[in-house]
């Protein structure tokens, strides 16, 4: 399955090569760059290029891998760096300096470090593929060896081992190792596929009081520039309730992933007291990195996050931002002269975002473990404009909506989420078991507080004709209420203790906010003027 390059366009490369497949993955050039076959037409297949092609020349050899992407999965992978080719960017530097280049002999996974196997089969016992014959701590998590085809053990290792060697051999003498590599583009199997009802609580109130998450949702926040995506990401990254986080920065800039990094190495997980990077992988493709490759960030941070899942974890995937995924998407589609859709997004963007959604949900894994993949995505639509393709297609498959919004944002309203436009499907749900795990009021609050939001909306166009002063002493005490609600309860600082915010604090919080008012309505239904109303019932 050797060929040669016939044409460069870009990323685009054309070869002439046989025996290849859709898909496949092909190392192109004498710098071996990691591409995948995307067409296919007789002997001549097109690749797409996931590396820079600077300085690659028509007539260097292309070869056919005989498969396709896949990442290595395996202990290790937490606490790591890597680019979209799941390059462990640290090692990579320490080898070859700041600047990435081609360079393959280092694995995504360390296979000098030691491990500790401990076996659950022994030699001579007979199992079947997927089946679990032994473990590895990993920190926290435990990851499960398995059987990759069926037959009998002729060897079981236990105690100290690397990734490089078997931790188990068959009776024929073929090694069962403790990494596997999986096709990127192929979602990993599960038995069932479960209903996503448990909350993922973010520590964000607006979120988790107004618009709340489950394990296994799907959220988007589009929001123009500087509306607060990135601190959005990175502070539900911090203290949501997941039990590891896959964080990928897929075309911003690289000094907030360097930022990111260094926070996460000094704070601490609130659940564990660990360092936050001990449950965390990183996938970055930063803006200066080939565009192409954001392709590949995305579907390796996935494909990671499926494998922790199937560990019986809850894992969360954040990217910032799916736009630049979209717009990866536009440049591909356009270098292969395909015919453009809407604004020149390839006319298969919806279908390609739902079928990653697809990847998102609440699983019963093939060895009967209960584990979840959640995707929280922030999307920048161009010009703060939500009809563009990207929002219009995330909109479509998404479980919660939460817009950011320019005017709150400038008004230094933070997190700018939008409570008027921005819903959550998973709300009602959601909803009972907060009530019956955290306050018996959560949703009585919850319902109150959207209809004060709501009469504040109507109020505000009246008292923008008549003056604050014009309005009727209840009126009055409405927007006092809906001021207090905004600026104490759904504007939350991201840089100090507010960072967080339990749901046992939230539910405290509104119940004040509500206690107050009720108290002040009281005092006014019995004739106190509103300045009274408020002071005794302060
Ligand atoms: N929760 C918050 N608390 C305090 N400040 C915030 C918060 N969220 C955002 N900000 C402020 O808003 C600024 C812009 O935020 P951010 O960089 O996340 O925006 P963005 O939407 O990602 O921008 P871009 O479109 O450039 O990627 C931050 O530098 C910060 O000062």
């Amino acid at each position: 399955m050797d060929g040669l390059i016939t044409g460069i366009s870009g990323p685009t490369v054309t070869a002439k090569i046989g025996g290849v497949k859709l898909c496949d993955m092909v190392l192109v050039g004498h710098a071996g760059l990691v591409g995948e076959v995307v067409r296919l037409e007789g002997e001549q297949a097109v690749v797409q290029v996931y590396e820079n092609t600077l300085g690659l020349g028509v007539g260097e050899p292309v070869v056919g891998t005989g498969g396709q992407l896949t990442v290595t999965l395996g202990p290790g992978l937490v606490s790591t760096m890597y680019d979209g080719l799941q390059r462990p960017l640290e090692r990579v530097r320490a080898a070859v300096g700041p600047f990435i280049r081609p360079c393959r002999d280092i694995p995504p996974l360390d296979t000098a470090a030691e491990w500790r196997f401990e076996p659950d089969r022994k030699a001579g016992d007979e199992v079947g593929a997927g089946e679990v014959i032994g473990r590895i701590r990993e920190g926290a998590f435990v990851h499960l060896i398995t059987a990759p085809v069926p037959g009998r053990l002729g060897e079981v290792r236990s105690g100290s081992c690397t990734l490089a060697e078997p931790v188990a051999h068959y009776e024929d003498g073929s090694g069962i190792f403790a990494l596997q590599k999986w096709p990127v583009r192929r979602p990993r199997p599960f038995r069932r596929k479960l209903p996503p009802v448990l909350p993922l609580v973010t520590g964000q109130r607006v979120i988790d009081f107004l618009f709340p998450m489950v394990r296994g949702g799907t959220a988007i926040f589009p929001g123009g520039f500087g509306t607060g995506k990135t601190i959005l990401e990175q502070t539900i990254a911090k203290f949501a309730d997941a039990d590891l986080v896959v964080y990928v920065g897929c075309g911003e800039r690289g000094n907030e992933m360097a930022e990111l990094l260094e926070e996460f190495r000094t704070l601490k997980d609130q659940r564990t007291g660990a360092s936050l990077l001990s449950r965390t992988i990183v996938v970055v493709n930063t803006s200066n990195m080939p565009v192409a490759a954001r392709e590949a960030s995305i579907y390796t941070a996935v494909t990671i996050a499926e494998y922790y899942r199937d560990l019986g974890l809850h894992v969360l995937l954040l990217a910032d931002s799916i736009s630049r995924w979209g717009e990866a998407l536009r440049e591909i589609s356009s270098s292969l002269e395909e015919m453009p859709g809407e604004e020149g997004y390839p006319t298969y963007l919806s279908s390609r975002l739902a079928a990653f959604f697809e990847r998102a949900g609440a699983v019963e894994t093939l060895n009967g473990a209960i584990g979840s993949l959640t995707m929280i995505l922030s999307v920048s639509p161009p010009g703060g404009d939500f009809s563009e393709p990207v929002t219009q297609a995330c909109l479509r498959t998404t479980g919660v909506f939460l817009m950011l919004d320019a005017a709150l944002a400038h008004s230094r309203h933070y997190p700018a989420i939008n409570w008027a436009q921005s819903y959550s499907l998973y709300a009602a749900g959601v909803t009972g078991h907060f009530t019956a795990r955290v306050a018996p009021a959560w949703g009585e609050m919850q319902q109150r507080c959207r209809e004060l939001l709501q009469r504040e909306e109507t109020l505000r166009e009246v008292a923008e004709i008549v003056g604050a002063e014009g309005l009727q002493d209840g009126d009055r005490l409405l927007m006092m209420t809906t001021e207090r609600i905004r600026n104490e309860f759904l504007c939350q600082n991201a840089y100090g203790d507010d960072a967080f915010c339990a749901p046992e604090r939230t539910a405290a919080k509104m119940g004040a906010i509500l206690a107050l008012h009720d108290r002040a309505e009281a005092g006014l239904k019995q004739g106190l003027s509103l300045d009274e109303a408020l002071a005794g019932g302060a």
